[in-house]
C-alpha cells in the first residue's frame, strides 16, 4: 500500500470462509483494461481508476444530495439485519429456499417504502433512479457525467443500450447479498468504501441460486455469514475475486457474474451510481459456448417447466427424475 493515508483498515471487512483473490486495478487509459473487459477473451472484473466517469459527483455526501435532491419521494429498503435481499413480488412462487415440500410461507426480507431523503436513517438502503424526480443540480450533476467513456465501453464491447443509472446510499454495514443480473455493469463509487466479492457464471453450482421462479431468482440461497455446509456443500469450492473499492474507482461487474456489495463498517454511509447495460445482441453463437449462456440456457429450462407444470413443486422432482441415475 503507497504511503497515502490508508481510508479504511481490514478490520471493517466481515469476516467469510470463502478464498479470495483481488482484483485486479489499472488506470482508465491503461489497454489492460479493454482486454480484460473484451467478451471474447476473457469478461473478468476490473478496478478502472482515475477515469472521470462521476467526477462531477465528486462533492455528492449526504448533506449536498439532501439539499439538492428536491422534496421528491424515494424508493428506500428497511431491513431487520444489515441483509438488503432482492426481491421480486412479481413472481409466482411464494415458498421459501426452493424447499417445495414444505409449504413455507414466504417472508418479505426487505420492505420497500417511499420516504423524503431526510428520514432515511440507520439500516436503510435508498435505491432510486436517477430521473426527473431530483433536483435540477442533482441533474446537471448527472448530466456531467464522462458519459464519452461509458459510451466507449459500450461501444467497444458490444453492449446493448444503457438501460438504468441507480443512485445507491447505503449505510455502513449495509450488505446486498450474493446474486447475479443479466446486464452488463459499470459500477461507480461516489463517496465511501465497499467491499466487492465477485464470483464467476462457472461457480453457479457452487453458489446455488433460488429456483428462476421464486422471489428471490438470481439470488445466492448460502447465507454468507453462516453458510450451511450439510444443505450447499460445494460452497465450501467457491472461488471468489474481491476488492474494497473507493471514491473515483470504477469496477466493471461483467454480465452474469455473481457479486456480493458491503459497505464497510464503521466507514460511514456510502454512495454509488452503478451503469447497466443489456448484454449486446449474440452476433453469432459461437461453441464452445460460454457459461453464462449456460446460466441463460438453464433459466429457460426452469421457466419451461414452470409455465407447463404450473405447480411450482412439480419442477424439482421431475428434474431429478429426468437426471438422476440416467445422467448422474
Ligand atoms: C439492495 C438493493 C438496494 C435492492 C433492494 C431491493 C431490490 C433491488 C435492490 C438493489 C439492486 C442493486 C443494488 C446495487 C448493487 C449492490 C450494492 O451496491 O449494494 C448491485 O447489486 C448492482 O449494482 O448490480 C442494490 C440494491
Ligand atoms: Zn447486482
Amino acid at each position: 500500500m503507497s504511503n497515502e493515508k490508508k481510508q479504511w483498515d481490514p478490520s471493517q471487512l466481515r469476516k467469510y470462509d470463502i478464498s479470495l483473490e483481488q482484483i485486479p486495478r489499472y488506470d482508465y487509459c491503461d489497454p489492460r483494461v479493454d482486454e480484460i473487459m473484451d467478451e471474447n477473451v476473457r469478461q473478468k472484473p476490473v478496478i478502472i481508476q482515475n477515469s472521470n466517469v462521476v467526477a462531477s459527483a465528486k462533492k455528492w455526501n449526504l448533506d449536498y444530495l439532501e439539499k439538492y435532491m428536491g422534496n421528491g419521494d424515494y424508493t428506500v429498503f428497511l431491513s431487520r439485519n444489515h441483509k438488503f435481499k432482492y426481491y421480486d413480488d412479481k413472481k409466482v412462487a411464494k415458498i421459501n429456499n426452493g424447499d417445495m415440500g414444505k409449504n413455507v410461507e414466504f417472508t418479505q426480507p426487505t420492505k420497500k417504502v417511499d420516504m423524503k431523503l431526510p428520514e432515511f436513517l440507520k439500516r436503510l438502503y435508498l435505491q432510486q433512479g436517477l430521473n426527473n424526480t431530483v433536483g435540477p443540480e442533482i441533474v446537471r450533476d448527472f448530466l456531467n457525467f464522462d458519459w464519452d467513456f461509458c459510451n466507449g465501453k459500450q461501444t467497444k464491447h458490444n453492449w446493448g443500450p444503457l438501460t438504468y443509472n441507480l443512485l445507491l446510499i447505503a449505510m455502513e454495514g449495509n450488505v446486498t447479498p450474493c446474486h447475479y443480473d443479466e446486464q452488463q455493469n459499470l459500477f461507480a463509487q461516489i463517496y465511501g468504501y465497499k467491499r466487492c466479492i465477485l464470483f464467476p457464471p462457472s461457480q453457479f453450482e457452487c453458489l446455488y441460486p433460488y429456483p428462476v421462479y421464486h422471489p428471490h431468482d438470481r439470488q445466492s440461497m448460502v447465507d454468507f455469514d453462516r453458510p450451511d455446509y450439510s444443505k450447499f456443500p460445494k460452497f465450501k469450492e467457491a472461488k471468489g475475486y474481491e476488492a474494497v473499492i473507493g471514491p473515483g474507482d470504477v469496477l466493471y461487474i461483467p454480465i452474469y457474474w455473481w457479486h456480493h456489495i458491503e459497505s464497510l463498517m464503521r466507514g460511514g454511509h456510502t454512495i454509488t451510481v452503478n451503469f447497466w447495460y443489456k448484454d449486446g445482441p449474440n452476433s453469432s453463437i459461437s461453441y464452445p459456448l460460454k457459461d453464462y449462456q449456460k446460466v441463460a440456457i438453464m433459466r429457460n429450462i426452469e421457466k419451461m417447466l414452470q409455465d407447463v407444470l404450473k405447480d411450482p413443486r412439480e419442477v424439482g422432482p421431475l428434474l431429478r427424475t429426468m437426471v438422476l441415475g440416467r445422467f448422474t
